[in-house]
């Protein structure tokens, strides 16, 4: 079963991202998902490999947005996919059916075609408005947890969900309570001036709550 924190990076260069992919590491994250939008293929080649040495370093796995190819090519443990990225069905072909593949979903729509597509785990969001990420889908709030949920539980559908968007220590023992397996977060860790104390924290509220 995959670890219920994925730390999503952030940086506009190859230095600021691989400081904050550290900074998570470093104070007990164990999941990363390098997220280089302002990239250019060499620099992101760049990221990734040291991405990878890193989290081979902190036993921590590593997957990457979006680029499935930049996955083949490092051997990354994964990668994670939107509705207008590459179809899960290409991405398993491209990379075999030991590594991991997430989906993005807003709906129940998205959930079951997500699940259809055999995806490894899902992103559900967003939970509320971040600037982390420009066209944000509908924000969902509790509410739109619980009725996804509940229609899932109804038809019988069992696969790891993870809340993303916005979401603040505040956020996870509620969102936890919707049935959620865990928390993608890539502003709360990056901005917090106390990474030790807050993913402790963040741990605690994920593992009692499961
Ligand atoms: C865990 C997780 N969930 C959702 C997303 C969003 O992916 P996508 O819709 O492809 O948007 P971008 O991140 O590519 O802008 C995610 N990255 N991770
Ligand atoms: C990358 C991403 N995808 C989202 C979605 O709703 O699909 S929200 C989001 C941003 C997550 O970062 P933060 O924790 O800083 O809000
Ligand atoms: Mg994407």
């Amino acid at each position: 079963m995959h670890n219920q924190l994925q730390y999503i990076s952030q940086g506009n260069t190859v230095e600021e991202q691989l400081y904050n992919i550290h900074k998570a590491l470093d104070n007990g994250c164990d999941w990363i998902q390098m997220r280089f939008k302002k990239n250019y293929s060499d620099d992101a080649f760049t990221l990734a490999e040291a991405t990878k040495m890193l989290c081979k370093e902190y036993l921590a796995t590593f997957i990457i947005n979006d680029n499935v190819h930049l996955a083949k090519q490092l051997d990354a443990d994964g990668v994670h996919l939107g509705l207008s990225d590459m179809s899960i069905e290409e991405a398993r072909l491209i990379l075999g059916k030991t590594k991991i593949i997430g989906g993005t979903a807003n709906t129940f729509e998205d959930v079951l075609q997500r699940t259809a597509e055999n995806c490894d785990y899902i992103g559900l969001g967003p939970f509320q408005f971040t600037t982390t990420k420009q066209n944000l889908s509908p924000i969902l709030g509790l509410e739109g947890y619980r009725s996804i949920i509940s229609q899932m539980k109804a038809k019988n559908i069992q696969i790891p969900i993870y809340a993303i968007g916005g979401i603040t220590l505040e956020n996870v023992e509620s969102l936890m309570k919707t049935g959620i397996h865990g928390i993608a977060v890539s502003g709360l860790i990056t901005q917090t001036e106390n990474a030790s104390q807050l993913i402790n924290q963040l741990n605690d509220k994920l593992y009692v709550t499961i």
